[in-house]
């Protein structure tokens, strides 16, 4: 934390972004030298369809820029129409039991690293973000979305639950009323009433701007101690991380569960066709 309070006081070289991933993995993280401020982007074509590896790679690439005193975390995609379509269904439906297992402890641990993480993180939402997608988002601590897209916790439409996780994430960025009806209405915001009801920050025209204003985001803290913004941070965070924390196993059993009630299988079935019926038109 000292480095990062010393370093935030000495101008960096001018320099390019640098890449520290490997370009073989679902996810890329960039680092630039001025800012110190690291991209990470995720690129699963071609949905971004959150499955095991792309899980495993986003939750190492935190790890990477938490390890590496990053100055702050931009999370966005490599597809310029999607931001993430959220968890992979096929990894729910008819699934694998210890794939199955692998799968949700994995969103678990991503969930508790980005939304605890230690730096400041913002999503440049460059595409849509329904349910998992809109999880990311909302676990960052500011939104900037480009027009005409949605976002939103959709799992009633899917006949699923949001756990009651998904649902601190929402809680953090909508006021309860706001979020109780969307949850119940697994409505999509489109971009506008994302922003006029609170769900994102700002509207950008591209994803460099949205990428320029998470920057300024994330530049806005750069006279606070790093270390009290953080713990500050932390601790408003607490209660929501503890609650995951101390119930991960049954939350893991309750999702097993309740994925494999043969409702849910048949409703994940008919919403898996209609998407690749949607898609073939
Ligand atoms: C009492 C109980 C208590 C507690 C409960 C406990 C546990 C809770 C249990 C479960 C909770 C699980 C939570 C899940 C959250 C989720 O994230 S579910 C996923 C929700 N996602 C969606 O609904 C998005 C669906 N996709 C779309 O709307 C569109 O695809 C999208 C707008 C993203 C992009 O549109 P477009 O560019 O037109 O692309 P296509 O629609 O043509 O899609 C391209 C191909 O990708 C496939 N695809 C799309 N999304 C997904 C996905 N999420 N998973 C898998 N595959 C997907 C699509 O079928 C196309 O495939 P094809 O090319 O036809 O093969």
């Amino acid at each position: 934390m000292l480095r990062s309070t010393i370093s935030s006081l000495v101008p960096r070289a001018t320099s390019v972004a640098r890449h520290m991933s490997n370009a073989a993995k679902l996810t890329t993280v960039e680092i630039n030298d001025v800012t110190g401020i690291a991209t990470l982007t995720m690129n699963r074509p071609p949905v971004n369809g959150l499955n095991l590896e792309l899980l495993t790679d986003l939750n190492n690439s935190i790890q990477e820029i938490e390890d590496n005193k990053s100055r702050g975390l931009i999370l966005t995609s490599s597809n310029p129409t999607i931001f993430s379509a959220g968890l992979d269904i096929l990894e729910m439906y008819k699934p694998d039991k210890e794939r199955l297992k692998a799968f949700w402890t994995t969103l678990q641990d991503v969930w508790l690293a980005l939304y605890g993480s230690a730096v400041p993180t913002a999503a440049a939402i460059n595409g849509h973000s329904p349910a998992g997608g809109c999880l990311l988002a909302t676990s960052c601590e500011y939104r900037v979305m480009l027009p005409k897209f949605t976002i939103g916790l959709n799992e009633t439409k899917l006949g699923i639950v949001a756990p009651k996780w998904f649902m601190s994430s929402f809680l953090s960025v909508l006021p309860r009323r706001v979020a109780e009806r969307a949850l119940n209405q697994g409505r999509m915001f489109t971009t506008d009433e994302a922003l006029r009801n609170g769900l994102i920050d700002e509207v950008a025209n591209s994803k460099e701007e949205a990428l320029a204003k998470c920057a300024e985001f994330i530049g806005s803290f750069s006279k606070v101690n790093p270390l009290a913004r953080s713990l500050t941070k932390q601790q408003l965070r607490a209660a929501e991380l503890s609650e995951l924390e101390n119930e991960r196993a049954q939350d893991l059993e309750k999702f097993i569960f309740f994925v494999n009630q043969p409702a849910v299988q048949k409703g994940l079935g008919i919403y898996l066709e209609n998407l690749k019926k949607k898609s073939k038109n």
